[in-house]
């Protein structure tokens, strides 16, 4: 024991009643008195019945020892003594365990003196504090947790000025609790939670009522997020309200997954491609919208039933097979299958099938998306059948038929047998395209095609390379005798009139034929030969066949050479007119001059018009060739006149290309101011074809011609398809019959009916009329008894040079010969 203070604590021993008093009182403390050693003389029933049962009678035991059976460091009890001799007393807490369980004990050591400085003893006065340190156990824990826990927590005041918010709070918000503690809730509102929302939730925590429900809020550094929200009112001891705890969770990432899987709800249901979900037993669970469109298969139809329902029957179990094999394998499998709908047809699509695995790799699903892919290989097929035939007539094309002939060769090699190639040409089909219109000219090309095919046998090939060209393939020929009847049978089927849109046409077609072997053994070459042959049937006169021969080539590599040299004949200067006289027939009176140019090239020597006169169209050097001879026309009947000569009006052909071709009235009327020529002295020659083909355009030039007193004439009139109002709009000053007309007019009636027809037509549309190819007095004859008046033709001359030409006029003072006699 240590000394006594200097003041030591005002508590008389002495007065034994009062202690006495003191000790037999239940004042609710444990009081014991030891004297100076520390040995118990006092103590009160509370002490005795909280220690006696755990350390035996109390009385005259030492204090000390009886802690220590308590299991409290004896050592305690000196250091409190001390403290309570310093301080006059010593307040300090004690722990002891008891049968009832462990007791807490608020206890203050004061010393007792007897006297001023003079040390008794010492009072141990204790308290049960238990419950109080077991309350504040209880509250540290919950503090503890409320600080601790996952969800944020605030609590609020009843008017929801914050008291308190957890650390998650914090986290979420990133608001630190100074900055919201004191303030009203509401620092993380968005102003994304509609009003209403709030509305609710004040009324129904005001009510005392829980409030749950979810708000968009805001962090402190902007972004949103979502609190699911469940508010409590908390209400105190006497039933009131006191506070509100609000338990705020941070859903943004469930929300965000649930978004995601609506959106992907959405996706699957709205997905142009059927979705079909099975299950590990490959039965079918969920299908999409598409799905039912695509097999038109309601969801409660087929879930639970297997795929296998939608099967077509087309594969073999092979193939499903080789499926499952590398679906298993791989975890994908995708490919092309044919199933059928519920109609009961059978369609193909696309199908892509994954095996879906867990986190452990466990399959759960097989997900089957297909789209319905008959249109996308209709339209494939159609592409393939259009790069392979022709649109118009749906015949092969020339690729296909280069494929069959390739066949076709590798047979007849083996076989020993011959292949034909026949090329068609149909016979003036620009006239008919140009005249009656290109539908008219499909409408021929389709009919032909039909009478093609019933002409044929079916593995022989036809193919249309383009415009009016076709090609029949004949296979396994016995002899060229075969290729000629074919041809035969060709030529007879293209010579029926063709009744197309009301009208009759008739028309012919010009044939060339190759064989295999003899002319070729590929295709392109034969190709190439059989058009050279056509190109001689149509020099032939048309409407024949020619089997190709090596001397065509020469001739084809003629044209070759023309071609060539065309484009510089102007320049060599190499062309020269040629005049043919147009005679009155009454009188045999020269009534004008037809300028026909010739071409005299030193390789070619004389090539005649009809030679090159298509190329030049073909290849545009007509328009400069035409320019020309109209120049030297006009320049050479002036020389006439000037000579002389009486005024001769001369006639000059005229090609489409060249009305095409700038502004043509110009041209003209340069020309002829240039050449000093007389307009009224000067006739342009249109064929029928090239006036139908744009007529307003050509009706514009043709009156402006007329309005310069040129004068137009219709050539080879009776040969092309002109329509007679056009005839009558235009205006025109004289129709010229064509020479095929004139040739048969004695012993073809269809020729002279047609010439009675044009020449009748030609009188009540008060026009001119002029019959080219005059050759014999017979046809004058006839000519003159049905009205025609004029005439061109060997029987009076052929076409002469200007000298020869003007020769011959001034010789016979401009009459060729007597007027033929009238038939009887
Ligand atoms: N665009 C141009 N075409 C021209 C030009 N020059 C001539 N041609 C055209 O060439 C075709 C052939 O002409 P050509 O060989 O000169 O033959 C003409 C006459 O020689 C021939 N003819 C005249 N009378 C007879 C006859 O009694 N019998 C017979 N067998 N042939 C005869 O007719 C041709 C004239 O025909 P046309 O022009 O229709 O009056 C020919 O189509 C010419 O048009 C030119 O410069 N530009």
């Amino acid at each position: 024991m240590t000394q006594a203070p200097a003041q030591p604590a005002a508590l008389a021993t002495e007065d034994g009643a009062l202690l006495q008093a003191l000790l037999t009182a239940e004042l609710g403390q444990a009081i014991i008195a030891v004297d100076r050693d520390g040995r118990i003389r006092h103590c009160n029933p509370l002490a005795r019945r909280l220690l006696e049962p755990l350390a035996g009678p109390l009385a005259g035991r030492l204090l000390a020892e009886i802690h220590a059976e308590l299991g409290v460091d004896p050592r305690r009890y000196l250091a409190a003594a001390e403290k309570a001799i310093a301080d006059g007393s010593y307040r300090f807490r004690q722990k002891i365990e008891t049968a009832a369980g462990t007791v807490h004990l608020d206890s203050c050591m004061l010393p007792l003196y007897a006297a001023p400085l003079q040390l008794a003893g010492f009072a141990l006065v204790s308290r049960d504090c238990t419950e109080l340190v077991q309350a504040d156990d209880i509250r540290r824990k919950l503090s503890r947790a409320v600080e601790q826990s996952p969800v944020a927590i605030i609590i609020t005041d009843t008017e929801g000025r914050v008291e308190y918010v957890n650390a998650r709070y914090s986290e979420v918000t990133g608001y630190r609790p100074e900055e919201v503690i004191g303030s009203k809730v509401g620092l993380q509102k968005s102003g994304l939670t509609p009003p209403e929302t709030y509305v609710d939730l004040w009324q129904t925590i005001r009510r005392g009522e829980d409030w749950r429900g979810e708000l968009c809020n805001r962090r402190k550094d902007g972004r949103l997020y979502w609190d699911s929200v469940h508010i409590v009112p908390i209400v105190d001891e006497r039933g009131a309200v006191s506070h509100y705890l609000s338990i705020q969770e941070d859903i943004s990432a469930r929300k965000q997954s649930e978004e995601t899987i609506r959106l992907w709800a959405t996706v699957f249901e709205n997905s142009g491609e059927a979705v079909m979900i099975t299950d590990t037993d490959n039965r079918i669970i969920s299908v999409n919208q598409a799905f039912t469109h695509i097999t038109g298969y309601a969801p409660g139809e087929v879930i639970g039933q297997n795929p296998s329902m939608l099967g077509s029957g087309r594969h073999d179990a092979a193939f499903f097979a080789d499926m499952w094999h590398r679906l298993n394998a791989g975890g994908h499998w995708q490919g092309e299958i044919w199933d059928r709908r519920k109609s009961g047809e059978v369609y193909p699509k696309w199908l892509g099938i994954s095996a879906v695995r867990d986190d452990h790799d466990r399959l759960t699903h097989y997900v089957a998306v297909f789209s319905d892919i008959s249109e996308r290989k209709a339209a494939q097929e159609r592409i393939e059948y259009l790069a392979r035939h022709d649109p118009l007539t749906g015949l092969p094309n020339r690729t296909t038929l280069a494929d069959r002939m390739e066949q076709a060769l590798a047979y007849a090699e083996r076989a020993g047998s011959q292949v034909a190639l026949l090329f068609l040409d149909l016979d003036r089909f620009k006239t008919i395209n140009d005249s009656l219109g290109h539908p008219v000219g499909d409408a021929l090309l389709q009919e032909l095609t039909r009478r093609l095919k019933a002409a044929v046998r079916e593995t022989d090939t036809i193919s249309r390379l383009g415009g009016d060209e076709f090609v029949v393939l004949v296979g396994d020929l016995a002899d060229a005798n075969t290729a000629a009847e074919i041809a035969g049978k060709i030529l007879d089927l293209a010579q029926r009139p063709f009744v197309l849109d009301g009208r009759t046409l008739s028309t012919s077609i010009s044939v060339g034929i190759t064989l295999f072997p003899d002319d070729g053994r590929d295709f392109e070459t034969l190709l190439k030969k059989a058009d050279i042959a056509m190109y001689h049937a149509k020099d032939a006169g048309r409407n024949t066949y020619r089997f190709f021969t090596e001397q065509m080539n020469a001739h084809a590599l003629e044209r070759l050479l023309i071609q060539n040299h065309l484009q510089q004949a102007i320049a060599r200067n190499e062309f020269v007119l040629h005049y043919q006289p147009q005679v009155a027939l009454d009188t045999g009176r020269i009534i004008g001059a037809e300028a026909l140019v010739r071409w005299r090239n030193p390789d070619l020597g004389m090539v005649p018009p009809d030679r090159f006169i298509p190329m030049a169209e073909e290849n545009g050097a007509i328009v400069a060739i035409g320019d020309w001879v109209l120049r030297e026309a006009c320049r050479q009947a002036k020389a006439w006149r000037d000579e002389g000569l009486d005024a001769i009006p001369v006639a000059v052909n005229i090609s489409a290309l060249q009305l095409k071709h700038g502004d043509f009235v110009e041209r003209v009327l340069r020309i002829l101011a240039d050449t000093g020529h007389d307009p009224a002295m000067l006739e342009l020659e249109f064929t029928e074809s090239i006036l139908i083909q744009d007529i307003e355009r050509v009706l514009g030039q043709v009156r402006r011609l007329k309005a310069h007193g040129i004068t137009v004439a219709i050539d080879d009139f009776g040969t092309g398809y002109s329509s007679l109002s056009y005839l009558k709009r235009l205006d025109v000053d004289r129709l010229k019959i064509d020479r095929s007309f004139i040739r048969d007019i004695g012993s073809d009636p269809d020729d002279a009916a047609i010439v009675r027809a044009v020449t009748q037509m030609a009188r009540s549309l008060r026009l001119k009329i002029l019959a080219e190819g005059a050759e014999t007095a017979e046809q004058t004859r006839f000519l003159l008894a049905e009205g025609c008046r004029e005439v061109q033709g060997f029987l009076y001359s052929r076409p002469l040079a200007a000298e020869a030409f003007a020769k011959l006029y001034r010789e016979s003072g401009g009459l060729l010969s007597r007027p033929p006699q009238f038939p009887r």
